[in-house]
């Protein structure tokens, strides 16, 4: 692998803009120039003027007082009719808008106006709201601005709750049409605080008809940390997820749990605004940002496509001062706890100390890691499995694999391991002269041919080396390897390991004799044989061509044919064909176990990618994909982390998460459980029938149902893949989040899998998610088959737990493979006392069977 030097690892490039509230100029190239010149890469402009709010609430105040109050037909539908002559807003005329196109226009991003309620109850207001935004939108279109912040909706109306969110939406479904090159971008705070929420001079909410509003009965609202997050999960789900609807995510002081920003984490954030009053002041008066805060920019940042970052009311953009607007967000800014901005500037004489410190954070972000740097552009990316057993792969695919710092390394592990064990147990081996037999089989182009030399070497233990490869291509490779590295060391064979009939010896003669076997180029003649299955019994030590040389056993087998999911490149067929050539008494496969293990997720963007390959190829949600999974967010998790700050004492990783980012405030740890496994050598490989011409493979079926407590309400979109294998002894590897940084960190060899759903499921709060998965075959290839649940738990007695139902039964982590036989892995109906369980929704029951592998 080529050197890396951290220090030169430039980092995410932090793209922030200014926001000021209340901006009163023309954006022209000057002030483009001005805002990069201090620093700033973009700034908002608002799409229409105070003249044009001015002029809205004059024709609404008109037409109200003529307005005579609504009344009910005969079937009462005033509720669901508008009731009300139409009131049309004109078109917008030049003092309506400071907007012009120009060349300064694509640096821009519009807003749209925050004092509309496209939400109200009253359809008056709605609607009138609803003018506003496709006048403005369609005038941003014209002057081809390319991003436009839109302020959430509105979700509290008295007693009303999220009642108009879909009015909101439908709302934003046109405007996608009639912006077609514009990104939107929906402005939501994390969590929903009704106390957040109020109205401000000219806003148009409190303007709704009394008789349209429920009466709101004094009931306190409490903070919903999922409430915002819901409403965005209706809007995109309304507008199916458009590619071009996004999220500009508001960062409070006070963060939310760790649950919510996780849950942040893994939607379309391409905008995160920061307010000055969100800023902490350091010992000097200098404006930074808390701990938590910084964490979180630094995850977001990781991401494939890295949020751009909005200073909201910080101060007007030096040099244009005199142009600006009223200064409202400088007026947040004389908070008691805070410095106001003159006082900062005085300080430190730096007219933009809030800019100053993002640009200081983005120094110090973190190194990228291994795994973040090879996996550079593949970020949430689906990639169609490997399917290595019928697709001869490229060099290049092998150079790939080749560049893993951990993997081989372990393998070589794992084989002085073993070889010592050998030697120090005094095993006899297959060889008549006393070498322990070793075969690499799936050799490619040969690292752990390599490795298997170094191992011997290294453990000072004698072998006789063979390397199997199916891939023509890769075989030339191998026999040049064998002349110039190995120096004729290794015998190669050239065959389908599932016909390779083992090892040849010549019969001993002399005991004791110390001759290698093999030809001088080292290529061993038994691929002239016609391999018949079957016939493939070296226990019996046939005599070959008369030649004074008989087949013997491997002592130990070398492989590397696992999937993102374990079994899914077939090494479990492929090792079987290599079963009986395995020493009955004391051979050795390495690996020497693997199992196959996932966990339901969010993931939003993938579902979105699958949702739009669906319309060219139909079987696109039917496919197990292989993907660096980012932006996802695990909907079981395994530990409570208590958010804002106090989350150090969870030590758990996340696959999508840096380990060199902050860990004290880490995303909680997934629940992430094991379907099966598999193990070799296999000793209940059952008698084949001799009635049946095809090898039967049933006993590579597996099945498997699982549960996962979801202690947050969300939305089920897929199932997030994993491994672990057992190499030798204690040399283990893993992709499994959960285990990975012990096992085997920094690997990079592997991406996990992700199992779509066609249609995404959404879970309760408290509810629970059951899997069940299948490993299929009819013994021509193997697919997998897979279902979800999804459950609500309804209370049906009052003396249940105090805790929640579904932190109290969370599965913890995943055990290793040696403690599966223990482990009752089956979901358990109905196991929670004092709670019935409800489905709500259920998935299709998808299958790869059209793209299964092989055999
Ligand atoms: C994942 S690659 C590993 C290559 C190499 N051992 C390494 O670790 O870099 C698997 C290799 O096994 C070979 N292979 C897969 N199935 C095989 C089979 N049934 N018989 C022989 N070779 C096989 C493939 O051609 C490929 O070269």
């Amino acid at each position: 692998m080529e050197s890396y030097n951290p220090s030169e690892d430039p980092g995410p490039a932090f793209c922030v803009g200014h926001h000021e509230h209340n901006r009163l100029i023309s954006v022209t190239s000057e002030v483009i120039q001005q805002v990069h010149e201090s620093n700033y890469d973009m700034m908002t402009v608002p799409i229409t003027t105070s003249h044009f709010h001015s002029r809205v609430l004059g024709l609404l105040s008109n037409y109200l007082a003529t307005l005579q109050s609504p009344s009910y037909d005969s079937i009462g539908t005033m509720a669901t009719t508008q009731n009300t002559r139409p009131l049309v807003i004109p078109p917008l005329s030049k003092t309506d808008s400071y907007l012009t196109p120009n060349d300064a226009t694509s640096q821009l991003v519009g807003v749209t106006s925050s004092w509309i309620d496209l939400c109200s109850p009253d359809p008056l207001i709605a609607d009138l709201s609803r003018q506003v935004l496709m006048l403005e939108v369609a005038y941003a279109a014209f002057c081809g601005i390319g991003y436009l912040l839109i302020p959430g909706p509105k979700l509290h109306h008295g007693a009303l709750h999220s009642e108009g969110v879909i009015y909101y939406a439908r709302a934003v479904q046109d405007a996608l049409k009639l912006g077609p090159y514009i990104q939107f971008h929906i402005w939501l705070q994390m969590v929903d605080n009704p106390e957040a929420e109020f109205d401000t001079m000219g806003d148009l909410a409190p303007l709704a008809r009394a008789e349209y509003l429920e009466p709101d009965e004094g009931v306190s609202l409490k903070v919903d940390p999922f409430g915002t997050w819901d409403a965005w999960d209706a809007i995109r789900k309304t507008c199916k997820y458009h590619t071009r609807l996004f999220v500009a995510l508001a960062m409070p002081k006070q963060l939310p749990s760790l649950y919510v920003q996780s849950r942040w984490h893994s939607e379309p954030v391409h905008l995160l605004t920061i307010d000055a009053s969100s800023f902490l002041k350091n010992q000097k008066g200098y404006p930074v940002l808390a701990k938590s805060h910084q964490a979180l920019i630094a995850k977001m940042m990781r991401l494939r496509t890295a949020p751009w970052i909005l200073l909201c009311g910080v101060g007007p953009i030096p040099g244009l001062e005199g142009i600006e607007g009223s200064g409202v967000g400088q007026s947040q800014l004389s908070g008691s706890d805070y410095p106001s901005l003159s006082q900062a500037n005085k300080k430190h004489n730096d007219p933009t100390p809030h800019l100053s410190y993002i640009r200081n954070l983005q120094q110090r972000q973190p190194p990228r890691t291994a795994i973040e740097r090879f996996g550079v552009g593949y970020q949430d990316y689906l990639q169609a499995p490997l399917q290595p057993l019928t697709v001869n792969l490229e060099s290049i695919t092998y150079e790939v694999f080749e560049k893993d710092p951990i993997k081989y390394e372990w393998y070589e592990k794992a084989i002085t391991k073993a070889l010592r064990d050998w030697a120090d147990q005094k095993k006899p081996t297959s060889h008549p002269d006393g070498k322990v037999i070793l075969a690499v089989v799936g050799a490619g182009r040969g690292p752990l041919v390599t490795r298997a030399l170094k191992a011997s070497a290294e453990a000072g233990v004698e072998i006789d080396i063979w390397a199997v490869e199916k891939n023509q291509n890769a075989f030339v490779l191998l026999q040049r390897h064998n002349e110039t590295i190995w120096d004729g060391k290794v015998t190669l064979v050239q065959s389908d390991m599932r016909s390779w009939k083992g090892p040849l010896v010549r019969r001993q003669q002399t005991k004791g004799a110390q001759e290698p076997v093999g030809d001088t180029l080292g290529i061993e003649d038994s691929l002239l044989y016609s391999p018949k299955k079957g016939a493939n019994d070296p226990g019996r030590a046939s005599e070959s061509r008369g030649l004074g040389v008989t087949h013997t056993h491997v002592d130990i087998i070398v492989s590397e044919l696992l999937g993102s999911f374990a079994d899914n490149e077939l090494s479990p067929e492929c090792l079987d064909g290599v079963n009986d050539l395995i020493n009955p008494t004391h051979g050795i496969s390495i690996p020497a176990s693997y199992s196959a293990h996932f966990t339901p997720v969010s993931a939003p963007k993938l579902h979105a990618d699958v949702v739009h390959q669906t319309v060219s190829n139909p079987a696109a949600p039917e496919t197990p994909y292989v993907v660096m999974l980012h932006a996802i967010d695990f909907l079981s998790t395994a530990d409570s982390p208590t958010g804002v700050e106090s989350s150090s004492s969870n030590n758990g990783n996340r696959a999508s998460t840096p380990s060199a980012s902050f860990t004290a405030t880490e995303f909680p740890t997934p629940n992430v459980q094991t379907a099966w496994s598999f193990s070799h050598p296999n000793l209940h490989i059952p008698p084949q029938s001799p009635m049946q011409s095809t090898i039967s493979n049933a006993h590579n079926v597996r099945q498997t149902r699982l549960s996962f407590p979801a202690q947050n309400r969300g939305a089920c979109h897929g199932l997030a893949g994993y491994f672990e294998t057992v190499l030798y002894g204690d040399v283990e590897l893993s992709t499994n989040p959960v285990t990975m940084d012990a096992k085997s960190a920094n690997m990079i060899s592997w991406f996990p899998i992700y199992f779509p759903l066609k249609t995404p499921l959404n879970v309760p709060e408290n509810g629970e998610i059951i899997v069940t998965m299948y490993r299929q075959t009819d013994d021509r290839k193997v697919w997998y088959e897979w279902m979800v649940e999804v459950y609500a738990l309804e209370r049906t007695s009052t003396s249940s737990a105090k805790a929640t139902p579904a932190a109290g039964n969370s599965r913890v982590g995943s055990p290793s493979v040696d403690g599966l036989k223990a482990k009752d892995n089956g979901a358990k109906p109905n196991s929670r006392a004092g709670y019935r369980r409800v489905r709500v929704g259920i998935s299709d029951l998808h299958s790869s069977i059209k793209d299964g592998c092989l055999m």
